[in-house]
């Protein structure tokens, strides 16, 4: 199979809306050829009249299976428009109207009005590839930007990764299997309310999503009571915040075990494995002032967030907040406290004030890169701040752990931290603002490539069957003959000298053309050059509709 065979694209003009195929496959020469693909009378008369004869069919989507999305559907000719094309007209400014509405969607959308809209041209590639795109060169524009890329494979592996054997981790907890644990060993930890607390990846069966569970060892639910204020904290949403799922206990870990359900971040990390040091990271390097202003912009939202909910976080410190990407952070283990001191829970005013004092206890922490200085000895670690940073987040440190009288406010702090520092509240905005539109640009890009993977897979599916090769009249007639010819002339094109090309530009434009079924001719040629076939991409695209019809009946799906 891989010994290719040129095949000459049609002389015939294509329609003026669509471009022309490059001239580089007008020019390939037909080279020698190997014995394959000999097609049968029968075939050849089967194939060889489908174009011009249309049935009208339904219109499909632009995409490769079938259309379960609105597609518009231009009144006029268009590349869509499969009704054949003798009236067809310019389609700039044809009337469209909405079409192919899922039912629930007719309520939301108006699919009475239709209004003039230029029909989009599904034929073609966004961005149009570059003339030639050979051996790579340049096709890194056609997908995910690399640091994108890396930092979403980095975020995949870390998944898959599996627990070492012998941990003996119980096989399901509630609705969760697969667990693995995230602590890093770095040592003892703060815990929870005195309590040890590990920390698993684990998988649900109710929705396949990763999730972090959170175990307190050694917590005895002696009522549902605390569970009670679970519901409130599930309820609350914010970006800064890693949402609490659900909570149980459970005694699969062999005694009294309380078990948190939080989002999943893969890959993230706590302020504290960076910031401090421990056996893994002896010396972080010291944290900026700018830095500490970006994270203080977005822990005082969560907390103001928080407060306005009538809740308090009550554990706030480096082990809690979780770095999720480039100095993004969320306050992790939200809603623990209120189960775990449960009977505390009401005195929330007294709770939002300790919250302010932890946050200038974190800021502190974080300057210093150890707790026990900060704990030990204020003073000392007042002074050592004071030294390294700014008069204005001295300020802010200072009101947070000064006298509680008359009492604080995170609305208070919100509007400090505005009055002296809106470059860093606007920058954090605007940089907010730019990471969308840039996700949004890359997954453009994903758009077309995932449109293309579909259709490839079609085609993965139809060729070179091997229960099917052995029936001639399925592989090597009608339709399915087509579509070997078709898939020779897409990615089996040889240059004068017998050369595979590696056209990605040539494969991305016939595939975008058989993706929208366009009316373009091209011609056909067997490898033993005995048969040509002249074809519409809109014929090779009902080919394989047809072809895939046949495999899924086949199938019984
Ligand atoms: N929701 C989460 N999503 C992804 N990773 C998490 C999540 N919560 C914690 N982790 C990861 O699990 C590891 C352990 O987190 P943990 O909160 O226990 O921090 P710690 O400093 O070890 O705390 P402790 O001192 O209580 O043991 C860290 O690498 C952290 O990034």
């Amino acid at each position: 199979m891989s010994k290719a065979v040129p095949i000459r694209p049609p002389d015939a003009a294509p329609s003026p809306s669509t471009p022309t195929t490059p001239k580089s496959q007008t020019a390939v020469p037909i080279k020698a050829s190997t014995p394959a693909f000999v097609p049968s009378a029968a075939a050849l008369a089967a194939t060889h009249t489908t174009h011009t004869t249309q049935s009208p069919t339904k219109t499909a989507s632009p995409s490769g299976f079938a259309a379960t999305a609105p597609v518009f559907i231009p009144k006029t000719s268009s590349p869509y428009d499969e009704q054949g094309d003798e009236e067809a007209t310019a389609p700039t400014g044809a009337q469209w109207e909405w079409s192919g509405m899922d039912s629930e969607l007719s309520g939301i959308y108006d699919n009475s009005t239709s209004y003039p809209r230029h029909p989009l041209q599904y034929h073609l590639y966004v961005p149009p590839p570059p003339y030639k795109l050979i051996h790579n060169v340049n096709l890194s524009q056609f997908f995910l930007h690399q640091d994108t890329h890396k930092a979403i494979t980095e975020a995949h592996e870390s998944q898959l990764r599996a627990p070492p054997p012998g941990l003996r981790l119980p096989e399901r907890l509630h609705v969760y299997r697969d667990l693995y644990p995230l602590d890093e060993g770095i040592g003892p930890g703060v815990g929870l309310a005195s309590y040890p607390t590990y920390v698993y990846r684990a998988t649900s069966e109710r929705d396949g999503a990763r999730y972090a569970l959170r175990r307190v060892e050694g917590f005895r639910l002696t009522s549902q009571e605390p569970l009670s204020v679970v519901d409130r904290w599930r309820r609350l949403r914010h970006p800064h915040v890693v949402p609490l799922i659900e909570a149980f206990s459970t005694r699969s870990f062999h005694d009294s075990s309380l078990i948190l359900v939080h989002a999943y971040y893969a890959n993230a990390k706590t302020l504290g494995s960076i910031h401090q040091a421990n056996a893994l990271n002896p010396h972080p390097p010291p944290l900026v002032e700018h830095t500490l202003w970006v994270y203080l912009v977005q822990i005082v939202q969560a907390v103001m967030h928080i407060h306005t909910q009538g809740l308090a976080v009550r554990c706030i410190n480096p082990s809690r907040v979780l770095v999720t990407g480039k100095n993004r952070l969320r306050l992790n283990c939200v809603g623990a406290m209120d189960v775990l001191l449960y009977d505390d829970f009401a005195n929330v005013h007294t709770h939002q004030q300790e919250d302010l004092s932890a946050v200038g206890t974190l800021l502190l922490t974080l300057a210093l890169g150890n707790s026990s200085t900060v704990t030990a000895n204020p003073t000392k670690a007042m002074e050592f701040f004071s030294r390294q940073y700014g008069p204005d987040l001295q300020r802010i440190v200072l009101w947070l752990l000064g006298n509680r009288s008359p009492l604080k406010t995170a609305q208070e702090l919100w509007g400090m931290v505005l009055k002296i520092k809106p470059a860093v509240v606007a920058e954090l905005l605007d940089a907010s603002v730019s990471a969308g539109d840039t996700l949004t640009d890359e997954l453009a890009k994903e758009v077309e490539n995932g449109r293309l993977v579909r259709l490839l897979c079609k085609f993965g599916f139809i060729n070179e069957r091997a229960e099917f090769d052995l029936d001639s009249r399925w592989s090597e007639t009608g339709d399915r003959y087509i579509i070997k010819l078709f898939r020779d002339y897409v990615f089996h094109q040889v240059d004068e000298h017998g050369k595979p090309v590696l056209d990605m530009s040539h494969v991305l434009v016939c595939l975008n053309k058989l993706d929208a079924g366009v009316d373009e001719s091209l011609m056909l040629i067997s490898r033993d050059e005995q048969s040509c076939l002249v074809v519409s991409y809109k014929e090779v695209k009902q080919c394989i509709e047809s072809a895939f019809g046949d495999l899924k009946r086949e199938t019984g799906v």
